[in-house]
């Protein structure tokens, strides 16, 4: 029968998340959604024969006549096309997971080729084909080069405005100054001593005012601020446990459209703001991710890069632009423990570091590493905007669902 999968169900189903994460929501809490359907006998007749080819699919929720047409052209396909190919690939061809013709309806073949072409074959009906990694989207261009990541901190560092008096500062432009954490030496133009150089870390103040800093903490409150899911738990896909927050104890929320939080002005100008400084458009912006930690609550050493996302179209993390929104009496320090740098909250104040090597901005930087330490004294709140290769928002980013519920 049609039930929720997860006990936090109806509470995400009140943040939203039904709209925000349908392929996550509809398919694990179609009860708290109300997507509930009623079967025909055909249609429950061709659910059981497609259990000829591998683990029963569920079908549920407003996919479920896309996913039924899925599993149509699955039998066709099992029945005739495939028996065409070598013993081999017959013998492989099955479907592993019990989501394989719903991810199929809602475009994970092509989004995410490599998991489903290991994962759903019969969906996909492309049994023995070679992978092919997704081309970006059309329409968006990567947002760096190689090189561009040194060349943007450089840029970045000679026209804050409190730094340089010539800079005209606009409306919305904050009077912010720029310090410098970390920085390659002068060998860093050479790629190939990159993978020793330190990578550029900067900080800024007032790079908020306060009235923002405010605002954005009740835009959180509204939202609704929720305990991180604890890491090992299985995701969606199956495959995203050990990246998941490991060792984070704060609560977070996301500042989506279907929120009503990322049209809020005061988020739009803060997207805005990090787009002019980076020049990385806004869409390719994850929500911002507003954090609060209690006192003893903190995010274990940990890295922002998320491999899985060079297989999706938004591309990796390449930069995370953190804000601190309040000031805390004692703890809350972010910490590099490979760069020796050790930063304490100040309200305004903002940190950017890049997750990739300048030189090969699909990369890892394995030295930018970092903790949130715990808090000892008062609340902390800050904000993540992590900034992606390519657009994030109006594109499908494969499955960014079990991110956006962390
Ligand atoms: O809270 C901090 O200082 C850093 C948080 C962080 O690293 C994260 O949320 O990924
Ligand atoms: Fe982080």
């Amino acid at each position: 029968g049609c039930t929720d999968k997860n006990d936090n169900c109806s509470f995400w189903a009140s943040q939203g998340e039904c709209q925000n994460n349908p392929g996550f929501m509809h398919s694990n809490c179609p009860v708290s959604c109300g997507t509930c359907v009623e079967m025909k006998e055909e249609d429950l007749l061709l659910i059981e024969n497609v259990t000829n080819y591998g683990k029963k699919q569920v079908v549920q929720g407003e996919h479920s006549p896309r996913t039924l047409d899925v599993i149509r052209k699955t039998m066709h396909y099992m029945q005739n096309d495939l028996q065409k190919l070598p013993p081999q690939v017959i013998a492989e061809c099955t479907n592993r997971d019990e989501l394989c013709a719903f991810w199929a309806a809602i475009g994970e073949c092509t989004n995410n080729p490599e998991f489903m072409s290991q994962e759903c074959g019969p969906s996909c009906q492309n049994c023995g084909e070679p992978v092919v990694p997704p081309c970006p989207p059309l329409g968006t261009i990567a947002a760096i080069q190689p090189g561009g990541i040194h060349d943007m901190f450089e840029r970045i560092v000679s026209n804050a405005p409190g730094n340089n008096t010539d800079i005209d500062i606009d409306q919305d432009m904050t009077n912010y100054t720029v310090q410098i954490l970390s920085m390659p030496n002068e060998k860093a133009l050479d790629v190939s001593v990159e993978y020793g150089q330190y990578p550029w870390v900067i900080s800024f103040d007032n790079f908020v005012t306060d009235e923002e800093c405010d605002k954005l903490i009740e835009l959180g409150h509204m939202v609704g601020y929720a305990r991180s899911r604890d890491a090992g738990e299985v995701k969606a896909d199956g495959s995203f446990e050990d990246i998941v927050s490991e060792g984070r104890t704060s609560s977070g929320a996301f500042c989506s459209y279907p929120s009503n939080c990322r049209g809020d002005d005061v988020a739009q100008r803060i997207h805005d703001r990090i787009a002019k400084v980076t020049g990385i458009p806004a869409g390719n912006s994850e929500d911002l991710q507003i954090l609060k930690y209690e006192v003893g609550e903190k995010y274990g050493i940990h890295h922002d890069f998320v491999d899985q996302q060079l297989l999706h179209q938004c591309g990796p993390r390449i930069l995370t632009f953190f804000l601190y929104l309040n000031d805390v009496e004692e703890g809350g320090e972010t910490v590099f423990p490979y760069l020796g740098i050790s930063v304490k909250p100040k309200k305004g104040a903002a940190l950017l570091w890049p997750s990739v090597l300048s030189s090969a901005p699909r990369q890892r930087d394995m030295k930018t590493a970092h903790e949130a330490k715990p808090v000892i004294k008062d609340r902390k709140y800050g904000v993540n905007s992590w900034l992606h290769m390519y657009e994030y928002v109006d594109l499908p980013c494969g499955f960014n669902t079990p991110y956006d519920l962390l």
